[in-house]
């Protein structure tokens, strides 16, 4: 295989950046999906809470300013691109700005850990549709191994669940319950990637390095119909449920689907979840997500440099080891139904 690379792409999601951008982002977002109007009006008014401003694309700069840091002290100093899927810098604009900078072949850093249609396929999808769009000269762009049982990414998650744990009183921190969140998706999506096997991998990881509190993986931001089956449980009915039994004081969750403090941490977890925490008697603290934490930074590096050389070293913890480099055909399909 050609291990010749002329810059790193970031491929991430995008999120508005005012008011005016919401609506037309998330009509983006939905764009082919079976979510219902009234979900899309709801969500609207998670963002305008915010200003019409979503973190994620401040988030992205911050990521890129610190791999660039990185990059030019340790290598490869390649320089770093950025696109996104639902909103400017959009994928096609920067694919074009690469083919007018003269780049050819790219290394894709896409900002999801963990293998799903939405979190691997689909940008792959993207990322042709703006090849095409720019035609002849596009750069080529091979995807940077998924990091969901990376060192890397479990000792940063590690250490940003330390900071959040520090916030319960010490008597009682021993005793908190762990939720681990991620984005929910439908059953049948889920059934064609190894999303849920990686999440309950990555979360053993995780809390094997915290001691022994107990631990239970949550989903959160579920945006389908109502007839549609989303992974479950939903982390506001799970805490509801922890604070009737009563046995519960304190819940820390932490957000292990996804690597940045964007609207549906903010909103789905620290608005949402801690309000239910409140009415039901549980506390609830939250963990940073990983973001530009240094051993997340020096990990994205080590992947750029593993995929440059070839090593046969590709550090992985835990059972399932280090994801494929290059997808098979069948790569988290976008299964809309469960064949009976
Ligand atoms: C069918 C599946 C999904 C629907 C419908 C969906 C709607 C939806 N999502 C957002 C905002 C975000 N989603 C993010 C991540 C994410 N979304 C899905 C699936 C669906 N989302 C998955 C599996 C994931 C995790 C993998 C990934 O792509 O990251 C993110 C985070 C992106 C990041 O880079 O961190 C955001 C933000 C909205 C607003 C929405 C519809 C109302
Ligand atoms: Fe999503
Ligand atoms: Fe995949």
């Amino acid at each position: 295989m050609n291990n010749e690379y002329d810059a790193i792409l970031v491929v991430s999601f995008g999120g508005p950046e005012g008011p005016d951008d919401v609506i037309p982002f998330l009509e983006n977002v939905l764009r082919g999906k079976n979510v219902p109007r009234e979900r899309m009006l709801e969500v609207a008014e998670h963002y305008q809470q915010f200003g019409g401003v979503s973190p994620i694309n401040g988030q992205n700069r911050a990521l890129i300013a610190a791999l660039e840091e990185e990059l030019a002290a340790n290598g490869p100093k390649l320089p770093i691109y950025w696109g996104n899927r639902n909103w400017h810098p959009l994928l096609t604009d920067t694919l074009e700005q690469m083919k007018q900078d003269g780049i050819q072949r790219a290394l894709g850093f896409f900002t999801s850990a963990f293998s799903s249609y939405s979190g691997c396929r689909q940008y792959r999808e993207d990322i042709q549709r703006a090849q095409e769009a720019v035609g002849d000269g596009a750069p080529e762009v091979d995807k940077l191994r998924m990091f969901f049982n990376h060192p890397g990414f479990i000792e940063a998650t590690v250490d940003r669940a330390r900071e959040a744990l520090a916030e319960i009183p010490e008597e009682r921190r021993e005793q908190a319950t762990i939720l681990f969140s991620a984005h929910s998706i439908p059953l049948a999506m889920a059934a064609g990637c190894r999303y849920e096997t990686q999440l309950k991998d990555a979360a053993q990881l995780v809390s094997e390095r915290l001691g022994t509190h107990p631990w239970h993986l949550v989903y959160q931001s579920r945006s389908g119909p109502p007839h549609q089956p989303w992974l479950e449980p939903d982390i506001c009915d799970f805490i509801t449920e922890l604070g009737q039994q009563g046995e519960v004081q304190d819940v820390v969750i932490i957000p292990i689907g996804f690597v940045s403090d964007h609207m549906e941490v903010l909103f789905d977890l620290d608005t949402e979840a801690k309000q239910v925490g409140s009415e039901v008697g549980i506390h609830v603290a939250r963990a940073k997500t990983v973001g530009v934490h240094p051993r997340f930074i020096t990990m994205i590096r080590e992947l750029i440099e593993e995929r440059i050389s070839g090593t046969d070293e590709r550090p992985a913890l835990g059972p399932l080891g280090p994801n494929h480099d290059v997808c098979p055909v069948d790569c988290c399909l976008r299964v809309t139904e469960i064949k009976r």
